[in-house]
């Protein structure tokens, strides 16, 4: 564990180098000497500026580690690597009051989507997501199942990392907040905002949100609805949990957030720091009203990391919270200690979090973080809610969907293809079961699924599966070629902008008038009974349609990455092809001629209603078993054979071969999928 060291002594080391901040700090301590005005934003500074190489440190000079020296007055912190090789992204840490729903699946998708796009551009990508485990409402949550807080934890926690699992979701660390390491580095932040003046001890007085576990400013609150429409007894509560709030009053310990008010509104005046814009004006009238101090300790609450300065109080959740971004990213081998943090992908290029924990991540966590002598974030989203009649989706209103009952029945890329097709990324947004059907049969089951197989059947019944022209050969105004050629630059701007409804537009573009074209064209016909010129003609637009449907299964894989492997490996590219794409492979020309496709199999099974999907299977059995009673009775000439038989063929030419019903098939397509080296 971090040494404590006395309240005092730490104070006045800080307080007397702040003093002498034009003299000794400047020679001995780079940190302090960053102090001395006029200085430029902290956030504006690139690694390593908090620390230069030339800078003059008494650390380095008596060759010690300036990393690991002193966690008191704050060591410098060490240069990494350019910001621009790296992406962290992180996810909330979800507090694990209760079982994880559909609110919490969403932004974890998304970051994920975002992690995913990034590697592919060939990022160095710190995902970062996790859990918030300490608290009242979690000791509380855990007496309620007659199970410890920890035993309480652990279970949720299972919850949520099968749930990832099930989603795809490809995260680099999970965090949890009751992890020692993670305390050793609680205890190392609070001691540089200790050491740096930033703490102290004063009672306070206020409404609090057990929920949200936050001090609620009385203008801020609700007058609550009582169930006859009169306003209720306690007519003030929270106006997301639409609960009332306790009056409280306490002798805590306080950061003081008023000192860094000038630096925060700075940060708040960048235009790309909060996103989406529109969220940015609400921070700064709350910012330009005047900071508050906010309480950083409960003396109530047993449940928590231990205040070392004062044992009797443990660290207030939210506190606790903000640091397991940091200690996070910190590899199990390396100290968990402040210093160490910058050198392995601190700052987070993006918090993806939702709107209603924007003003922690957007104005606490930058001033606690500007305490501690860290870089801060350099984008924080505030992204929109799923709401259910109008209100919030959440843990503590109950009025949740259950995102597991959804993967089982529709699958991954199904659930992930619609949150973040259907609602834009930065608003709220209701769930419909049957919009959510249709959305995703539309896209991923028609247009692309249906498009694939026909095309696969067609090559196989002509090519013997083997593409016969380099598709780099086909000319540049060919519609699929200058399509991709504009809707792809356009993902690219989408995804990097987290605006994940314009990239899968942008990619689905494509998919869509692939199969146009291919009514257009109606390659089947020349195949056929053309001229040579004509077959040629023809089998280059089954080469442009696989192109086309290739560099939408590169686009989509961000988004539907189960989805993408699939359409690869129907396209005769190996697993491990698959693991090594990049996004320069949605440049036109990726099929070469004698590249041969895999045995034409559905890549997507249409999704229907739990019941009509059985209904289906059920008509379907029937009706083979209809069949196979007609084949053994004897033939009979007959005139519509020989038209059924034709219209029978046009259907296989045409590759709508029977897909099956439920979509849950869909992740044993994949598995049951021959892949071609
Ligand atoms: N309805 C929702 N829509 C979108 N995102 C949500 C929703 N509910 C939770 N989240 C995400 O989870 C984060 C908060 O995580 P937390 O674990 O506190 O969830 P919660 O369900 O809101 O909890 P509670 O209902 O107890 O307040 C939000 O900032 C947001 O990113």
């Amino acid at each position: 564990m971090q040494q404590s060291m006395p309240i005092a002594s730490t104070g006045t080391r800080c307080l007397a180098a702040s003093r002498m901040l034009h003299a000794a700090a400047r020679r001995c301590l780079p940190f302090h000497a960053s102090l001395v005005p006029p200085r430029p934003a902290l956030w504006a500074m690139p690694f390593g500026t908090l620390a230069p190489a030339s800078a003059p440190s008494t650390h380095a000079a008596r060759g010690v580690d300036v990393r690991t020296c002193c966690s008191v007055c704050p060591s410098p912190i060490p240069s990494t690597p350019s910001l621009d090789e790296y992406f962290t992204i992180t996810t909330p840490l979800y507090y694990v009051n209760a079982a994880p729903h559909m609110g919490s699946a969403y932004p974890t998708i998304a970051a994920d989507v975002a992690s995913r796009f990034q590697r592919l551009l060939g990022k160095r990508v710190r995902f970062l997501t996790g859990t918030d485990e300490h608290g009242e409402k979690i000791a509380a949550a855990a007496a309620k199942r007659g199970l410890s807080p920890q035993e309480h934890c652990d279970d949720i926690v299972a919850q949520y990392t099968d749930l990832w699992d099930k989603l795809d979701i490809q995260y680099d660390r999970f965090v949890r907040t009751t992890e020692a390491r993670h305390a050793e580095l609680v205890v190392d932040v609070l001691s540089r905002c200790w050491g740096r003046g930033d703490i102290y001890s004063a009672d306070y007085e206020g409404w609090y949100c057990v929920d949200c576990e936050e001090f609620k400013d009385e203008k801020e609150m609700v007058i609550l609805q009582g169930p006859d429409g009169k306003p209720e007894v306690q007519p003030r509560g929270c106006p997301t949990h639409r609960k009332p709030c306790q009056h409280r009053k306490e002798a805590n310990y306080f950061f003081r957030l008023s000192k860094y008010s000038r630096e925060i509104e700075e940060l708040l005046a960048r235009e790309d720091f909060v996103q989406p814009a529109s969220r940015r004006n609400e921070l700064m009238s709350y910012v330009r009203e005047g900071l508050r101090d906010f309480s950083i300790s409960r003396a109530a609450v047993d449940w928590g990391i231990r205040v070392p300065q004062d044992p009797k109080h443990t660290v207030y959740v939210w506190f606790d919270a903000l640091i397991g971004y940091l200690s996070g990213l910190l590899p199990g081998e390396v100290p968990a200690r402040t210093s160490e943090v910058p050198v392995h992908g601190w700052p987070a290029s993006v918090h993806v979090i939702g709107k209603d924990i924007l003003r922690f991540h957007a104005i606490y966590w930058p001033g606690m973080l500007l305490s501690a002598g860290l870089p801060v974030p350099q984008r924080v989203f505030g992204h929109g809610f799923l709401t259910k009649d109008g209100l919030k989706m959440g843990k503590a209103l109950g009025n949740t969907l259950d995102p597991q009952a959804l993967v089982a029945t529709y699958g991954a890329d199904a659930v992930r293809l619609y949150f973040m097709k259907e609602i834009v990324f930065g608003q709220d947004g209701d769930f419909n079961e049957v919009r959510f059907r249709d959305v995703v049969n539309a896209a991923l089951a028609n247009n692309l699924g249906n498009g694939l197989n026909r095309t696969l059947n067609l090559l196989a019944k002509f090519h013997d599966r083997t593409i016969p022209v380099d598709a780099s050969s086909l000319p540049v105004d060919l519609p699929l070629r200058q399509l991709a050629a504009e809707r792809l630059p356009a993902a690219t701007a989408a995804y990097s902008d987290l605006t994940f409804h314009e990239a899968a537009e942008a990619v689905l573009a494509l998919a869509s008038r692939s199969n146009q074209y291919l009514e257009e064209t109606q390659p089947w016909t020349k195949l056929k009974k053309g001229t040579d010129e004509e077959k040629a003609e023809a089998a280059a637009v089954l080469v442009a349609v696989l192109e086309a449907v290739r560099i939408v299964a590169v686009g989509l894989a961000p988004l539907t990455p189960g989805l993408s492997r699939r359409i690869l490996s129907q396209l005769g590219f190996s697993d491990e092809q698959f693991q090594t794409l990049t996004w320069a492979d949605t440049a036109w020309g990726g099929l070469k001629a004698g590249h041969r496709t895999a045995e034409p199999a559905p890549v997507f099974v249409r999704l229907e209603a739990p019941g009509e999907a059985e209904a289906a299977a059920e008509a379907a059995a029937k009706a083979k078993a209809a069949a196979a009673a007609a084949a053994l009775k004897p033939k009979k000439a007959n005139a519509g054979e020989g038209k059924k038989d034709k219209k029978k063929e046009r259907k296989q030419m045409q590759g709508q071969s029977a897909q099956g019903t439920q979509a849950g098939a869909n992740e044993q397509v994949s598995q049951e999928q021959p892949v071609v080296v």
